[in-house]
């Protein structure tokens, strides 16, 4: 009988960050002024070893959870499903509609994310997303995932992803 046995390998490096500019929505009326963090990210996924004496090879997820936070770093990440902001673009730039305000940013400064809120617990699982639609799972016989962001010491929220 094959070995059922997972083994978890755990990604966590000081380079897996991105700095980018954000504010939490709390109500159709209150929200955090705009500020910034240095987002972290680390990863860990289980799988069978393979007869190689490896699960997969960990250099190719970590290229890819960098290339992943790249796209994300020095930006304004604002949320394109919250149902208490609207966003136009009008000549080169983002319009931020939030209740009686009009926040406009460049548009080359912004990115527009598929999330309800720009919080920690909306991009782990865009983020884990992202990663799981980049791995070969399949080909690999990974059988968990489970990304966490933190937007400061301490304060990190995870999603994770397993096979059925
Ligand atoms: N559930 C969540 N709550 C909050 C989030 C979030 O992502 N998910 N984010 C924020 C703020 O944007 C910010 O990240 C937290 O600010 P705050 O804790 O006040 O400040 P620090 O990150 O600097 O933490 P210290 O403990 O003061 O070092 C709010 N809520």
């Amino acid at each position: 009988m094959a070995d059922q046995t997972l083994t978890r390998i755990e990604i966590s490096k000081d380079y897996l960050n991105f700095s980018a500019g954000h504010f939490t929505i709390f109500s159709a009326s209150e929200r955090e002024n705009l500020h910034g963090h240095n987002f972290q990210v680390r990863c860990s996924v289980s799988a069978h070893v393979g007869a190689d004496g490896m699960a997969f090879d960990y250099v190719v997820l970590k290229r890819i959870l960098r290339e992943l936070c790249d796209a994300l770093d020095e930006r304004v990440l604002l949320p394109e499903l919250s149902p208490h902001l609207r966003l136009e673009h009008q000549e080169g730039q983002v319009i931020a509609l939030f209740a009686d305000e009009r926040i406009g940013f460049l548009e080359r400064d912004v990115l527009l994310l598929p999330v309800r809120n720009v919080t920690i617990e909306e991009l782990a699982p865009l983020l884990l997303t992202r990663l799981r639609d980049r791995i070969e799972i399949a080909d690999r016989g990974i059988r968990c995932m489970e990304l966490g962001v933190s937007s400061g010491a301490g304060q990190w929220a995870y999603a994770c992803w397993e096979s059925d």
